[in-house]
C-alpha cells in the first residue's frame, strides 16, 4: 500500500466508502478497502496509508465500540475530519429469493439496532449473524453463506444481488458519523464550528472523579456532544471515557478545559480538533453567545479595568 492512499472499512460497497467519496480530497487519492476497522487504522499506524475513514458513532445506538477501542489503545492516532451520512438499508438477496425463503440474515453489528423492528415484523423467525461490514455481509450472501444481507442498495450490483426491500430504517433520520484518522500532526486551524475528541482515564476509585471531569468543561461553558465509557481492560470497574466537546483546542476555553483534565486525570489522550460536519461558524456563534475567544478577551479587559479603577 502506498503512503498516500486512504484506507476505509471495506470491502467495496460499504456506507463507509460512500462517506469517504463525499470528501473532495478522496477524488485525488487511491482508496483501499480494508477488512476491519483495526486493520484500516493499523495501515495508517504502519505508514501504509495516509489516513483511514472509519465509522465511529450512530444516532441509534451511540458509539461504535470497535472503533473507540482501536483509537483508545495502540500507537496514538488523530481525527482530522468527520462525515455524517443518513442511513437507509436494503435487504439484498440472490436473484429469485423471496421473503419466505429467507432463514438467515447478516450485516455489520451496528446495523442490527437500526433494522430490529423491521425484522420482528417481517422476518420474525430469521437467524441473525454479524458480518465484518455491511458490504462483507452482501459478499457472504453472494457466496451462499446467508440468504440475505442488510446493506446499502448501491452494494447490490457489486455482489450480483438484488434489493428485495429498500428504504428500511427503524428510526427516522438515522445517521452514522465517520471519522478520517491519520498519524498525529498539528490540527487544522479552527473554523468556528469545531469539535475536540479526547479519551480520559480517571484512575482507581475516587468519589466524584467523573463529576470533576465534567466540571472542567461545564464551568467554562464547553458543550459536550458525546461521552462514552469503555472498559480499560484492567478488570471490572476500570473504565476510561471518550469525550467529544464543542470547540477547538486552540479556543481558549477548550484549551483550558484540557489543561484542567491533564491536572486531575492520570492519563489524557488528545484525539484531535476538526471541523464539525453540517454546522457553520454562524450557527455556533448564534447558539453559544459569550463563549468566543474575543468575548473572553473583552471580559478579561473589563475585569482588568475594574481592578485598576478604570471601569
Ligand atoms: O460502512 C458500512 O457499511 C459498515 O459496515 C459500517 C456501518 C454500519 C451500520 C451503518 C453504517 C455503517
Amino acid at each position: 500500500m502506498s503512503a498516500t492512499r486512504y484506507a476505509y472499512l471495506g470491502p467495496e460497497g460499504t456506507f463507509t466508502e460512500v462517506a469517504l467519496r463525499t470528501l473532495p480530497e478522496a477524488a485525488t487519492r487511491e482508496l483501499t478497502p480494508m477488512l476491519s476497522v483495526p486493520a484500516a487504522l493499523d495501515a495508517v499506524r504502519a505508514g501504509e496509508a495516509a489516513a483511514a475513514l472509519v465509522p465511529i458513532e450512530n444516532s441509534v445506538e451511540g458509539g461504535i465500540t470497535a472503533t473507540l477501542d482501536a483509537l483508545t489503545s495502540g500507537e496514538p492516532l488523530m481525527i482530522y475530519r468527520e462525515v455524517l451520512l443518513s442511513i437507509r438499508f436494503a435487504l439484498l438477496v440472490r436473484p429469485g429469493t423471496k421473503l419466505t425463503d429467507i432463514k438467515t440474515v447478516t450485516a455489520h453489528p451496528a446495523a442490527q439496532p437500526q433494522v430490529r423492528n423491521w425484522i420482528k415484523t417481517n422476518l420474525p423467525d430469521v437467524l441473525w449473524e454479524s458480518a465484518a461490514s455491511n458490504a462483507d455481509g452482501a459478499r457472504l450472501v453472494q457466496e451462499g453463506r446467508y440468504d440475505a444481507a442488510f446493506a446499502g442498495e448501491f452494494a447490490a450490483a457489486t455482489y450480483g444481488l438484488e434489493p428485495l426491500v429498500t428504504d428500511i430504517h427503524d428510526a427516522v433520520n438515522a445517521q452514522t458519523r465517520f471519522v478520517l484518522v491519520g498519524r498525529p500532526a498539528r490540527p487544522a486551524a479552527p473554523t468556528g464550528a469545531d469539535k475536540t475528541s479526547v479519551v480520559i482515564w480517571l484512575g482507581p476509585d475516587r468519589p466524584g472523579a467523573l463529576l470533576e471531569l465534567l466540571q472542567e468543561f461545564a464551568v467554562r461553558g464547553v458543550n459536550l456532544m458525546l461521552i462514552q465509557s469503555r472498559p480499560t481492560g484492567a478488570g471490572i470497574g476500570n473504565y476510561c471515557f471518550a469525550v467529544d466537546a464543542e470547540g477547538h483546542i486552540a479556543d481558549r476555553r477548550v484549551g483550558e478545559a484540557l489543561m484542567g483534565l491533564k491536572r486531575i486525570a492520570p492519563k489524557v489522550r488528545f484525539l484531535g480538533s476538526y471541523p464539525r460536519a453540517g454546522v457553520t461558524a454562524q450557527d455556533v456563534a448564534e447558539l453559544r453567545h459569550g463563549t468566543s475567544d474575543q468575548e473572553f478577551t473583552e471580559a478579561s479587559d473589563w475585569l482588568a479595568r475594574c481592578q485598576d479603577g478604570r471601569a
